[in-house]
């Protein structure tokens, strides 16, 4: 599913076998490493400075690209920037190849011709036909499943921001042609292989590339190639290369920009993607699962048609008749069709999903879905709309106490400039300063952090303007979610370095020693003061308000270095706290009393504070009873042992101040006990959790590309509500496949039981080969498929989720299977014995009266089947098209098959009555009755049975 060539593979196997790789995973990884050293534009140019770099590509390292018509000339010749997958086999191929690849296809093709060469050219041509209709149904399915599979590869498209002519906007990577520059930030993925002309600060995780898994330095110098002339090749490893960003890489620090040199299959990615898209995609558990009952199933059926063979051929029949049946129930009988249309369930599933805004990235996530017991979610972004807006301005010198707080929501179209004291106007200074959101002008708008953004935005309500243009900045220790502030340093007009800090308020206060008082005038700053500002930051915190504190500090000479470091950033200048409200999203709160009537717990994990938590966390329904046992900070998180945590972890529901540790630490001890685990989140510091969660789902709105990339979901309109109809379908998805399992093998073993109880009590077959190719079309084709695509059933939340161990066919499925089979064995071969009675012996009317009534009693099965537990009239008939039309359909077939001369000829068939139909739909409707009575009696019992939904 993913982008990353490495990731669908060796994820999967490591969740699966735990990271063992067998021989052909050792072959694919040495044709990797060749491909890794294969020369790329990276290579050339990473020996190369950024000027050359740009007399090169005849581009410009601040302004990009001059024109679009330039970059549309240079996509002419380079081609899209994206990494196509093409099957060059043609249809036709295909479908022929079906013929010759299935043996049991083959073995009644040897029928076919057998009896052609015993003059009997009816059956001939009748089984060729019959032969032709199930491998054309099985193809189209197949090819309807690849189709739907290649559609959920194109439901994430990379995103980058590019500036061409001086313009910066967010594009599709595909648009990326040599020569452009591109921006990117912590938590993007590099959209193309960049010569980097601009780093700060800057690493990057190749990990997907190289299997390093520290991230790389990144800079901006040249590679000396002289250095790599000891090597044969004179080749500058991959991981060497310091000065290149390699496409799918992912940025864990810093920011930077690189001017694009190899696009699509120019790419050291490109090239390897290439390679491991001719690898069959692992398969999900339950595909798996399929696969082995499909195998058990075989074997069970042949050993059953072999004792059907062996005592027809002892009882004296017909050689050519029992090999013709043998083969034909063995078709029948083997559900070949299964995997397909777990298949197909599954993908048409997700893009059901991906239309309900929920992109499941990895197929095995569906199922998983089903199971999750425990939400973890980040806050900002998920829970709340990470939209920011600042609303209110503190500083301690101009108000003093916390009862006076600049209110900016209070008033609203007003000038609040008369309130520019000096201690606000520094704060609002640092604000602007130390801020790396740019403004698009594409986009109209700010892009970049929302914290950012929302600093940004508030100036105008002070008429100040963007002031970065005339600042000279030199250095920058970047935000991240671990250190929980940033820093940038300045020179003054007066040749003066100034750092600007701005982050967490514990973080920032804890590192004041003095403080701006509203002159402007630098003071002392009390442990009385410290407690006012703490005291007011509480106060801003628990209205739910994100908090930052704003400080500054002139740099002593000597303290003038070439890099800036965390442990300069002390004995600052505390200037004041901006408070700003990222409102819940009004989804959020239905979604969670939903959730937690389903019985799934909730937590929060944020890096935001204690009071901000709690507040947010009740405004939208997660319990939180007592503040001192549900809710826990990160430092206190530091002092527990794994253990510890583990322990409490039940009442906990908001975790505060957590770091990327904490997270992943949190979700470890969660899964420790064995819970089924889904984490959301947007951010870099979301990513570990993520990758280690059961189910990880990101924001895909304003998500990272970095944890898109981690997760298995992504949510396209980043609301918390979507987990909702994503567990929905997941379950229903379930449902849906043990539905048309019960069908199809319901079906497969009546057929089967028939046509060995006819043989054991020395009667003539009730069916004969052509029918029961029909049958199977109908078992393995459109009607069971339309089972798969039932629409969900609403109240599948309010049951529990379904253990992880429990298995697909449980015992109700089973004993419901053998129920509605028995039924139809009954019925059907009552009709026959009776239509056999009446002659004494079989003609044409007795077998066509045997085969209708069994394709009526299963059609009536599948209709029965919809539903594992609700009647059809709460269900509805009319709530499934395509199950109405492939019924519809298969019954238009049989009367064909019945009326119809050619196909009388094929099916060996006799027209019926209007009275034997009557006669044959009272008969079937028996396996729906029956199985209406079921429900309802099930139903009876539930209600006096508080416990029943548990055991569904
Ligand atoms: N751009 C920024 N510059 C400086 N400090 C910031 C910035 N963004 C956030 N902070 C501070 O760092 C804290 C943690 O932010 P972080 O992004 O790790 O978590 P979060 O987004 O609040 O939480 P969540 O995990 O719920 O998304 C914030 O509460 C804020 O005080
Ligand atoms: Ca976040």
């Amino acid at each position: 599913m993913s982008a990353n060539p490495f990731e669908g593979y060796y994820n999967e196997k490591e969740k699966q076998e735990g990271g063992n790789l067998d021989a052909h995973d050792e072959s694919l990884l040495l044709s990797t490493k060749e491909i890794l050293s294969k020369a790329t534009p990276s290579l050339e140019y990473c020996t190369v400075s950024v000027e050359e770099t740009i007399d090169k590509l005849n581009t410009n390292s601040k302004t990009g690209l001059s024109s679009v018509d330039e970059a549309d000339h240079r996509r002419k010749e380079y081609g899209p920037n994206e990494i196509s997958v093409e099957d060059d086999e043609s249809l036709w191929k295909k479908f022929l190849s079906n013929f010759v690849e299935d043996r049991l296809i083959l073995l009644l093709i040897g029928s076919a011709v057998v009896s052609a060469i015993m003059g009997n050219l009816d059956d001939a041509v009748s089984i060729t036909l019959a032969i032709v209709i199930v491998v054309s149904v099985g193809f189209v399915q197949e090819y309807r499943s690849e189709k739907s599979l290649e559609a959920l590869n194109k439901l994430v498209p990379a995103e980058c921001h590019l500036i061409r002519g001086g313009q910066e906007a967010h594009v599709l990577a595909s648009v990326l042609v040599p020569g452009d520059l591109v921006c990117f930030r912590i938590g993007d993925r590099i959209p193309a292989d960049l010569r980097i002309v601009e780093a700060v600060d800057l690493s990057i995780d190749e990990s997907n590339l190289t299997g390093e898994n520290e991230p790389v330095h990144k800079v901006t110098t040249a590679i000396n190639k002289e250095s790599y002339n000891y090597d044969a090749s004179g080749i500058v490893p991959l991981s060497d290369r310091t000065n290149i960003a390699y496409m799918g890489t992912l940025v864990k620090e810093g920011h930077g920009k690189g001017i694009v040199v190899g696009t699509s299959t120019n790419t050291t990615f490109g090239a390897v993607f290439e390679m491991m898209s001719s690898i069959e995609k692992p398969k999900t558990p339950l595909q798996l699962a399929m696969d082995k009952l499909g195998k058990d199933l075989s074997l069970f059926s042949f050993i059953v048609i072999g004792f059907i063979c062996f005592i027809g051929i002892i009882q004296g029949r017909s050689w050519l008749e029992m090999f013709q049946i043998s083969v034909s129930l063995a078709v029948a009988a083997i559900p070949e069709g299964l995997p397909i249309i777990v298949t197909v369930t599954l993908a048409l599933g997700v893009l059901r999903m991906a239309k309900r805004k929920a992109i499941v990235r990895r197929l095995p996530s569906v199922e998983t879905l089903g199971s999750v017991n425990v939400i973890c979610s980040d806050k900002t972004g998920t829970l709340t709309s990470n939209h920011m807006t600042v609303c209110k301005i503190w500083c301690l010198g101009s108000m003093t106490n916390k009862n006076n707080v600049l209110d900016l929501q209070k008033t609203k179209d007003v000038s609040f400039k008369n309130y520019l004291t000096d201690d606000v106007r520094a704060t609002l200074a640092i604000s602007n300063i130390c801020n790396n959101a740019s403004f698009s002008q594409e986009h109209g708008k700010y892009l970049g952090n929302p914290t950012d953004i929302a600093l940004l935005e508030q100036l105008s309500k002070f008429d100040l303007e963007d002031n970065r243009p005339n600042v000279n900045k030199v250095h920058e220790i970047p935000f991240n979610s671990k250190r929980k502030f940033m820093a940038s340093e300045i020179i003054e007009q007066d040749g003066s370095h100034v750092l600007y800090v701005k982050g967490a308020f514990e973080r920032i206060l804890d590192e004041s020693t003095t403080f701006l008082n509203e002159k402007g005038k630098i003071e002392k700053l009390t442990n009385a003061q410290k407690a006012t500002i703490t005291d007011c930051a509480n106060t801003l915190a628990s209205e739910g308000l994100r908090t930052l504190a704003f400080a500054k500090i002139h740099m002593k000479d000597s303290e003038i270095v070439e890099k800036l470091t965390e442990d300069m950033v002390k004995d600052l200048t505390f200037t004041g706290l901006i408070g700003m409200s990222d409102p819940p999203r009004p989804t959020v709160k239905p979604a969670i009393e939903q959730l937690l009537q389903g019985g799934v717990h909730i937590i929060m994990i944020t890096g935001d504070s204690e009071n901000t938590a709690v507040n947010i966390a009740r405004q939208i329904g997660i319990p939180v009873i007592d503040p001192k046992l549900s809710v826990l900070n990160g430092e206190k998180l530091n002092e527990m042992s794994d253990e510890q945590l583990a322990n409490v972890i039940d009442h906990v529901s908001v975790f505060a101040r957590a770091t990327p540790e904490h997270k992943l630490n949190i979700v470890r001890a969660l899964r420790q006990r064995g819970e089924v685990v889904a984490m959301t989140g947007d951010g870099v510091n979301d990513a570990p959790a993520l990758k280690l969660a059961d189910i990880g789902v990101s924001m895909g709105k304003m998500g990272t590309d970095v944890a898109k990339e981690a997760s298995d979901m992504v949510l396209t309109d980043d609301d918390f509500s979507t987990i909702l109809t994503a567990i929905e379908e997941g379950k229903g998805i379930f449902n849906n496949i043990q539905n048309f399992l019960t069908f199809q093998l319901s079906t497969s073993v009546a057929a089967l039981s028939l046509v060995a109880l006819a043989t054991l009590f020395k009667l003539p077959n009730p069916l004969n080969a052509m029918q029961i190719l029909w049958i199977n079309i109908l078992m393995d084709g459109p009607p069971a498929q339309s089972l798969g695509v039932e629409p969900v059933d609403h109240e599948v939340m309010k049951k529990p989720p379904r253990r992880r161990t429990d298995k697909i066919l449980t015992q109700k499925v089973l004993r419901r299977l053998i129920g509605t089979a028995a039924c139809i064995i009954i019925g059907t071969i009552y009709v026959f014995v009776k239509e056999m009675a009446e002659d004494g012996q079989v003609t044409a009317r007795d077998t066509t009266m045997t085969f209708t009534c069994f394709v009526f009693f299963d059609m009536f099965n599948a209709l029965a089947c919809r539903h594992s537990t609700k009647s059809i009239f709460e269900v509805g008939f009319l709530t499934n098209k395509m199950f109405n039309a492939a019924v519809g359909l298969s019954l238009l077939g049989q009367m064909c098959a019945i009326y119809i001369p050619f196909f009388q000829n094929v099916f060996k068939t006799e027209r019926l009555s209007f009275g034997d139909l009557i006669f044959l739909l009272f008969v079937s409707s028996s396996v729906f009755i029956i199985d209406e009575l079921r429900k309802y009696y099930d139903k009876k019992k539930a209600q006096n049975d508080p416990s029943y939904y548990s055991l569904v």
